[in-house]
């Protein structure tokens, strides 16, 4: 069934094994607390459409594991997320000590831009309770984070943290926020569609497909009208490549961008397109 929607953004979840990543996600989704959850292996996947500041937002969303075996396996999927979930345990100063690691983490593996906000989860839990609502906030403005505590089991903030970050992407994105000049979508994996990919850019962009050291520049004409979030092109009637290609595992391929992408990356099916910084 196909959903329309403005904008996608790519999230992660990260953070220490236990910080209860997996039920903010399920209370995000599912709306209810997720009873005996256990350890994640690998990487889960949801995603929920929301409404932010009238428009339509799909959030593609990955929950990590956080045992450190895992790490190799996950750090593969932080690219092109454009917004992170950064979740430690208010009852555990390990997960809190962690937090460091983690963002290093976000920021050159997934971007210098994502957007991240701290979430201190098990705010029910304030009786047990090792790290202050006071110390994580000076550590939040010190990064630059967004910061709020939570409760996967209460719900409290849930909505709020994803929301928020939604929030603050979109405002940067529409507020002129050039998030892809000069940057390369980069893809290695398997497509399940090419119908799937969609790029938004503003009207002059222009945009440059590179396979094999083929290159080919995609035509404006085959741009849909300008709207007032910019043109959409359809990768899939420009390049019959495209078509072949991307249901290919491990085929490189590459996109360029003169200027101004609107929307990082818009593909349905995992594992999405990412992109990088040259
Ligand atoms: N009291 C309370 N318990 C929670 C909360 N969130 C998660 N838990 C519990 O914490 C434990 C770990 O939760 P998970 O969501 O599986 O943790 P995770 O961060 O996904 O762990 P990994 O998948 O190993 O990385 C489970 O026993 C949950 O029931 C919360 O907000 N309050």
């Amino acid at each position: 069934m196909s959903e329309t929607y403005d904008f996608l953004f790519k999230f992660l979840v990260i953070g220490s094994a236990g910080a209860g990543k997996s039920c903010l996600l399920h209370q995000f989704i599912e709306n209810k607390f997720k009873q005996d959850s256990n350890h994640t292996i690998g990487v889960e996947f949801g995603s929920r459409v929301v409404n932010v500041g009238g428009k339509t937002v799909k959030l593609q969303i990955w929950d990590t594991a956080g045992q450190e075996r895992f790490r190799s396996v996950t750090r593969s999927y932080y690219r092109g997320a454009a917004g992170a979930l950064l979740v430690y345990d208010i009852t555990s100063r390990e997960t809190y000590n962690a937090l460091t690691n983690w963002l290093t983490d976000a920021r050159t593996l997934a971007s210098p831009n994502i957007v991240i906000i701290l979430c201190g989860n098990k705010k029910d839990l304030d009786a047990d309770r090792e790290v202050t609502f006071l110390e994580a906030s000076r550590f939040a403005q010190e990064n630059e984070l967004m910061f709020l505590e939570t409760s996967a089991l209460t719900g409290e903030n849930v909505e709020e943290a994803f929301l928020k970050c939604a929030r603050t992407i979109l405002n940067k994105i529409e507020s002129g926020w050039d998030l892809a000049s000069n940057m390369v979508m980069h893809h290695c994996g398997n497509f399940g569609s090419p119908a799937d990919l969609l790029l938004k850019t503003s009207s002059n962009a222009t945009v440059r497909f590179e396979e094999n050291r083929n290159t080919a520049d995609l035509r404006p004409d085959a741009r849909t009208s300008p709207s007032s979030s910019g043109c959409l092109w359809v990768c899939k009637t420009l390049i019959p490549q495209l078509n072949r290609d991307l249901s290919t595992p491990r085929h490189i391929w590459s996109l360029s961008l003169t200027s101004d992408l609107k929307e990082l990356f818009t593909l349905d099916t995992p594992p999405c397109v990412s992109f990088k910084s040259v």
